[in-house]
């Protein structure tokens, strides 16, 4: 018998890994009974046996790239390693060709992901018109749009303006949206490839230092005290930043802060064989600076996980260091690599448990950014946007078999521990198994 072709029955799975197992039926895209015994008519039955269940993963920092780069990677590419990775939103950044600065193109960046379907790509509104840095986009007019544009930020670019960065802290305060900064002050950085360090200076790279990054995290912080407004520090690097993020928070400012997985896991040593797959802004930092991020993570100080998906074509990549672009990939890792470095490391010291996963892969982005649907408590009568998580999994990244057009993932041949099962957008199974569930 056909079953009701509305409802989603998920089997056998420890919602946040606590408790017994139980079954979870959906109905129109909402959460409608949680129990042991639970049967129904389900139209669809994703079996989810030993599974974790957590709410959706939401990701403030992913670059997909259309329009201009198609040919790295598409809304519909980037929707299928979102919804692999177990994300059901993700906010696509500005920095495209032609830039994300007006409504018509927010609008049309919301749009195509809505066709696409499998996850919700909110688009990045620019701060500044083509990201230049001295004329403010208009912000309200992109607020006001269909996407209903909720952060604004130039990353790949600092606002580093401090007049520019007031007023759009201003404005941002006064249509009560975010902005993301890229902190990278870039008269420090002329030239940079790699962090300013002993590695670079062995290997006779020119230095980024963190200095650049701090700079700009403290400057951002008192201009966001004194104009009331909230920031959000794009993929926070530095065990300094980690400390000024400590300060301005206890002072009461509204400043938040992500960090990349790569920044968790890799650091400057993998320079080592000048491939540029471990180039990225900000740069892969020391040892220390990881330890410094994921302690500040497990405490709360960094709020939450963003990727900074940053796919790149072959030519872009692979030549030399020096001028590769600056990028990885994260949307398929991202959950992996985050139990590697805190759920479950090598040295046995988890600091984080599955609900703590969940509060930086999923509440607390949407919380930043003010997302009513994602990121809720698995219960009855939220929204069901869910991943299911196999942690006992373990896997070995294959970089041309992630499904994202670019290629450059520094986990490439690596085994990484837990991998996403099942992914649920409004109770649709958008990837199952590995494989991307279409409409
Ligand atoms: N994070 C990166 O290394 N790259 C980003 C932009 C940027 O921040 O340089 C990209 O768009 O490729």
């Amino acid at each position: 018998m056909a079953g009701s072709d509305n409802q989603t029955l998920v089997t056998d799975v420890r919602p946040y890994g606590e408790g017994d197992a139980v079954n979870v039926l959906i109905r129109d895209g909402v959460v409608v009974e949680i129990g042991a015994d639970l049967s129904a008519d389900a139209e669809q039955t994703v079996d989810g046996r030993g599974g974790v269940l957590l709410p959706g993963f939401v990701d403030l920092h992913t670059h997909l790239r259309e329009p201009g780069r198609e040919d790295t990677e598409t809304i519909e590419t980037g929707s299928r390693a979102a919804a692999l990775g177990g994300y059901t939103a993700v906010f696509a950044m500005a920095n495209t060709d032609p830039v994300a600065d007006t409504a018509v193109l927010t609008d049309h960046v919301w749009a195509r992901g809505q066709k696409v379907g499998l996850v919700d790509v909110h688009p990045v509104g620019a701060v500044t018109v083509g990201l230049g840095g001295t004329q403010l986009a208009e912000l309200g007019a992109m607020a006001d749009g269909v996407a209903g544009v909720r952060m604004f930020s130039d990353d790949g670019k600092c606002v580093h303006d401090p007049l520019l960065m007031r007023r759009a802290l201003e404005y941002a305060r006064g249509l009560d949206v975010l902005i993301a900064q890229h902190a990278e002050e870039p008269r420090l950085t002329v030239g940079a490839v790699a962090h300013e360090g002993a590695a670079a200076a062995r290997l006779g790279l020119a230095g980024w230092p963190r200095s650049a990054e701090e700079s700009i995290v403290a400057r951002d912080a008192i201009l966001a005290r004194d104009a009331g407004a909230r920031v959000h520090i794009c993929h926070a690097s530095t065990a300094g930043t980690v400390e000024l993020l400590r300060w301005a928070k206890a002072q009461g400012i509204a400043i938040t802060a992500e960090v990349t997985p790569h920044h968790l896991f890799l650091d400057d040593s993998r320079l080592a064989t000048y491939d540029p797959v471990n180039k990225v802004n900000p740069p892969l930092r020391e040892s220390s600076d990881c330890a410094a991020l994921r302690a500040a993570l497990a405490e709360g100080v960094i709020d939450c996980v963003a990727t900074d998906h940053a796919p790149h074509a072959d030519q872009d990549k692979c030549c030399e260091f020096a001028v590769a672009r600056p990028g990885m990939l994260g949307l398929q890792t991202a959950l992996s690599v985050v139990v590697a470095t805190m759920v479950a490391p090598a040295d046995g010291a988890g600091t984080l448990d599955w609900r703590g996963v969940a509060r930086v892969m999923s509440e607390r982005p949407a919380q930043i950014v003010g997302l009513p649907d994602q990121g809720r408590p698995i219960e009855v009568g939220e929204p069901a946007n869910l991943t299911v998580v196999d942690p006992d999994a373990s896997w070995t990244v294959d970089a041309t078999a992630l499904v994202s057009i670019g290629r450059n993932s520094p986990f490439d041949g690596m085994e990484l521990p837990a991998r996403v099962r099942a992914t649920l957008l409004r109770g649709r199974v958008t990837a199952l198994d590995g494989a991307v569930v279409g409409r």
